[in-house]
Order: C-alpha cells, then sequence, then structure tokens
C-alpha cells in the first residue's frame, strides 16, 4: 500500500495486537504446561529458572532485526517471562528499601514486574527473610564502580547458607524530585550521603549555598519530599514515580558511567546456561605464598579470574576471607577441575553460586 492513511495505519497496529495478544496468551498457556510437566517430574520441583531465562534473552538479542534496540526487546521479553512465571509460581523478592531505592529498579530489572515486592530495612534482614523461606529471592547491593564494594553484603556470606543466584548492573543515574516549581524554590536537598557525594559538583554549580541533608536512602529522601516542597531528593525516576514527585533536573551525577551491581540471593543451585559466572568464598593460612598457591590451579586449568575481594575474617586478627568471580559454571569441567584442586589447598571453600551473566 502506497503511503496508507493514518486510519489505515492504526488497523494495521489493531490487527497486530489482536495477533500478539493471541500469542501472548498461547506462550503463557505453555508456560502453565510447563509447570504441570516439572511437577510431574519431579514434586519438590522449582518453577524459576534462570538459566533458562538467560537462553531466551540470549536468542530474543541474537535474532532481533530492529528497529526496536536489543536491549528494548530484551526488556520486553523480561516482562513477559515475568508475567508467564507468575502463573507457575507468584515469587515474593526481598530488597533494600524503602520504597523508591535503586534495589528496587534492581530487583524489577532482574525479575520484572510481575512478582511482589518487599522492601525491608537492612541488609541482613534481607538474608534472613530470605533464609526463614518469608521470602523467595532477595536483592542486595554488593559493589558500586566509584564507591566499591559494600561490605555489609559480602560479610554477610561468612554465615549466611544463601547462595548466589543471579546479579544485575544498573547504570545509577541520579535525578532531582521535588515538588517545587523551580530550582529557585528548593530550600534543602536531601539525599543517602552517598549520592550527595557522587552529584557534588552539579549541586556546587546549580544549587549552591542550598543545605545538603543525608538521609537514610534516597527512597527515603523522596519521601521527604512529597511531604514538603522545599525539599528536593536525588533519586531514582523509580522513586519520582512512587512519590509523585517531578522531576526538575536529570542525570545530575558527576560521573556518567557510576554503575552499581546488585546480587540476587536465594536457597536454589542455578543449573548451567552456557554463559555463566561462579563466585567463591575462601579462606588461606596466613602465611607467604599461600594466596598465590592457591589460586595458581585456577590459572592452569584456563579459568579466567575475574574479580577478588578481600575482608576480616573476623575469626582471628589479620585473617581473611577472599570473595572470587571466575568466568564459567561449577559443573564446567575446567572449573570443576580447578575447584577440586582449590579445595584441597584452602582452609575452607565454599562455592556461593554459579550463575547466568546478566543478560539485560
Ligand atoms: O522454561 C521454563 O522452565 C519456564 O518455566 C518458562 C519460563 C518462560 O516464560 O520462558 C518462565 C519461567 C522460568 O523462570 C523460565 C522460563
Amino acid at each position: 500500500m502506497a503511503n496508507p492513511t493514518l486510519d489505515q495505519l492504526r488497523k494495521h497496529i489493531d490487527a497486530l495486537d489482536e495477533k500478539i495478544q493471541a500469542l501472548l496468551n498461547e506462550r503463557a498457556s505453555c508456560a502453565q504446561q510447563v509447570a504441570e510437566a516439572k511437577r510431574s517430574e519431579d514434586p519438590d520441583t522449582v518453577f524459576y529458572r534462570p538459566e533458562r531465562e538467560a537462553e531466551v534473552l540470549r536468542m530474543v538479542r541474537e535474532r532481533n532485526n530492529g528497529p526496536l534496540s536489543d536491549d528494548e526487546v530484551a526488556r520486553l521479553f523480561r516482562e513477559i517471562m515475568s508475567a508467564c512465571l507468575a502463573l507457575e509460581q507468584p515469587l515474593t523478592i526481598a530488597y533494600l528499601g524503602p520504597e523508591g531505592t535503586y534495589t528496587q529498579e534492581a530487583a524489577l530489572k532482574h525479575f520484572g514486574h510481575s512478582v511482589q515486592l518487599k522492601p525491608l530495612a537492612a541488609i541482613d534482614e534481607i538474608f534472613r527473610e530470605v533464609e526463614a523461606g518469608s521470602a523467595d529471592f532477595g536483592v542486595v547491593p554488593v559493589e558500586n564502580s566509584i564507591e566499591g564494594a559494600i561490605n555489609h553484603t559480602l560479610d554477610m556470606f561468612i554465615r549466611s547458607p544463601l547462595k548466589i543466584c543471579g546479579d544485575v548492573e544498573l547504570r545509577i543515574h541520579h535525578q532531582l524530585i521535588t515538588n517545587s516549581e523551580s530550582l529557585a524554590a528548593v530550600k534543602s536537598v536531601h539525599a543517602h550521603q552517598q549520592a550527595l557525594a557522587q552529584c557534588r559538583e552539579w549541586l556546587d554549580a546549580n544549587l549552591p549555598g542550598v543545605e545538603r541533608v543525608a538521609v537514610s536512602s534516597n527512597g527515603e529522601a523522596a519521601r521527604q519530599a512529597s511531604e514538603d516542597s522545599a525539599i528536593a531528593a536525588i533519586a531514582s525516576d523509580a522513586a519520582a514515580e512512587t512519590y509523585g514527585l517531578d522531576t526538575l533536573a536529570s542525570n545530575i551525577e558527576d560521573d556518567p558511567n557510576n554503575t552499581t551491581r546488585f546480587l540476587v540471593v536465594g536457597d536454589q543451585s542455578v543449573g548451567s546456561s552456557g554463559n555463566d559466572k561462579t563466585t567463591l568464598m575462601v579462606t588461606v593460612q596466613n602465611e607467604a605464598g599461600a594466596l598465590y598457591s592457591l589460586l595458581e590451579p585456577v590459572s592452569r586449568h584456563g579459568v579466567s579470574m575475574t574479580k577478588i575481594e578481600s575482608r576480616p575474617s573476623r575469626m582471628s586478627k589479620w585473617d581473611y576471607v577472599f570473595f572470587v568471580d571466575v568466568e564459567g559454571h561449577r559443573d564446567d569441567e575446567s572449573v570443576a577441575a580447578a575447584l577440586k584442586e582449590l579445595e584441597t589447598r584452602a582452609s575452607m571453600l565454599k562455592v556461593l553460586g554459579s550463575y547466568p551473566k546478566c543478560e539485560l
């Protein structure tokens, strides 16, 4: 049809929507049958399969021809799977709240919007809630590209039996959100102290002399801004939406690459997706060359180590626990061989989890 009219194009869209809707429901009933199949294979089955979701998202990206971007179609399919999984088993996800935090955004990015979210006030509460089975999974921040590791999260693994089931990276964009009409009407800026620090140059240039107030979280700052229009909060788009605030200035962070990584914790062992990573927790004797000798099998078996963090063990002075990330799944031949040797050299080795590399 040469130069179709607006009316004709809308009729075409209506027809396409009808097909998409029918296909979505066909997919959803297929997922319901998947649930039945899982249940009949194993009465204690798990319905959430992160390795399969990663595979689906990888295929979505690979076959995408546009004009929608790979990220956009992946995001749409993320939501489709979220809705399908909710028909199989509705998940409850505990996260570091209050509502409107970046951790909430990370939880929604990873699980989609068809989950029940449970905001909790502290990282240890999230671990406890998941350990007790009151939430299926938890989402906690683990490192920021500017501030480094979030020690509290790493320390939790020393005592918790929970495993890492996935990770999520989130570009942190800080917005100035408020009910004020203009910058001139803003009397104080509230945010978590890290967010205030990350926007210092912007605040110096645009709100010089305006009081800066550090509060427990950016979500809390947004809540305060919703109660007093003289307050502006630095927080996420999600917080603006949650508390019905307007964005006076967007992306006010001084470093545009500011990224936070979050962990998904649960008691599920995740199968191999074909593109995974594994996080280990190890301790060694406090003696010369111990760390080198510990990690030597990793490189000899051709396993690539992507990260190492150390934390005091809290057992005895100058004793450390190392958190090591390697490429691959614990069931991969090379990773399994390296782990077997590592076990004989470490005083303690715990595989915190093998999980798919982030596809979103
Ligand atoms: O393939 C499965 O195991 C499903 O349950 C289906 C499905 C999907 O919608 O594609 C839904 C939830 C799982 O987490 C993974 C995938």
